[in-house]
């Protein structure tokens, strides 16, 4: 039986295009300026010192151009946001069917946990300044790439332990089925989000729904609005 729903948010409960042409191109707009302004700040000089290569302000805008989810830029990018989540420039996109469902499951019990590469502070800017308000208080984890990479299923080992809960009981939900392999390697239950607007491709090893309520719907999960 589910008891704990782990979610990955580009492509599950956010639009893939709000993080590419919004979130990506003003943390890119603004990461001269940001790393200028911190550049005495002992956090960003380590997070810098991460960065291989000569030029540790190339490599990231490399980085940044082929969207690698490597962990310093990955922080970066949550650190440069923050800005724009505080101030209203920013919004957390989110499909209209999910924070109904998430408010539902929290509210029959589930757990509700976040899995995503954008780093935990960025999880936590876009959750508790989403368009439908503020989410955090439904959840009680939140994981990044600090404890895998989420094509490994190691990765999703780590969480499983961190939360004190038997791999099978946690239903682990994404877009990308090289998450959802790794994920049913550990022993999670796994569903794809197939988004339409997305235009994800169905991968047919898993579990597949279009919005959160048929998730509910196929993996037995409390009734949803
Ligand atoms: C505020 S979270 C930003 C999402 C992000 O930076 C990203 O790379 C998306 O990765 P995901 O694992 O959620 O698909
Ligand atoms: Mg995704």
């Amino acid at each position: 039986m589910i008891s704990t729903v782990l979610t990955d948010i580009e492509g599950t409960t956010s639009a893939i295009a709000f993080v590419k042409e919004t979130l990506f191109p003003f943390a890119e707009q603004a990461l001269a300026g940001f790393l200028e302004a911190r550049r005495d700040d002992p956090e960003v000089a380590a997070i810098l010192a991460e960065v291989p290569g000569p030029d540790p302000v190339a490599t990231l805008r490399g980085w940044m151009a082929e969207d690698v989810k490597a962990t310093p830029l990955k922080t970066l990018q949550g650190m440069i946001w923050e800005a724009g989540f505080r101030d209203g420039r920013l919004r957390g996109h989110l499909w209209p069917d999910v924070a109904p469902c998430l408010r539902a499951w929290h509210a029959a019990g589930l757990r509700l946990a976040v899995y995503s590469s954008g780093s935990v502070a960025a999880q936590k800017l876009l959750f508790g300044h989403s368009e439908a308000g503020d989410l955090l208080p439904l959840f009680s984890g939140f994981f990044d790439t600090r404890v895998g990479h989420k094509r490994e299923a190691t990765s999703y080992a780590a969480i499983a332990q961190a939360l004190g809960t038997p791999p099978g009981e946690i239903l682990f939900l994404s877009d990308v089925v090289e998450e959802l392999d790794a994920a049913a390697a550990s022993g999670l239950a796994t569903c794809q989000l197939v988004r339409p607007a997305d235009g994800t491709a169905p991968a047919g090893r898993h579990r597949e729904a279009p919005d959160f309520p048929a998730v509910s719907r196929l993996c037995g999960l409390p009734a949803t609005p």
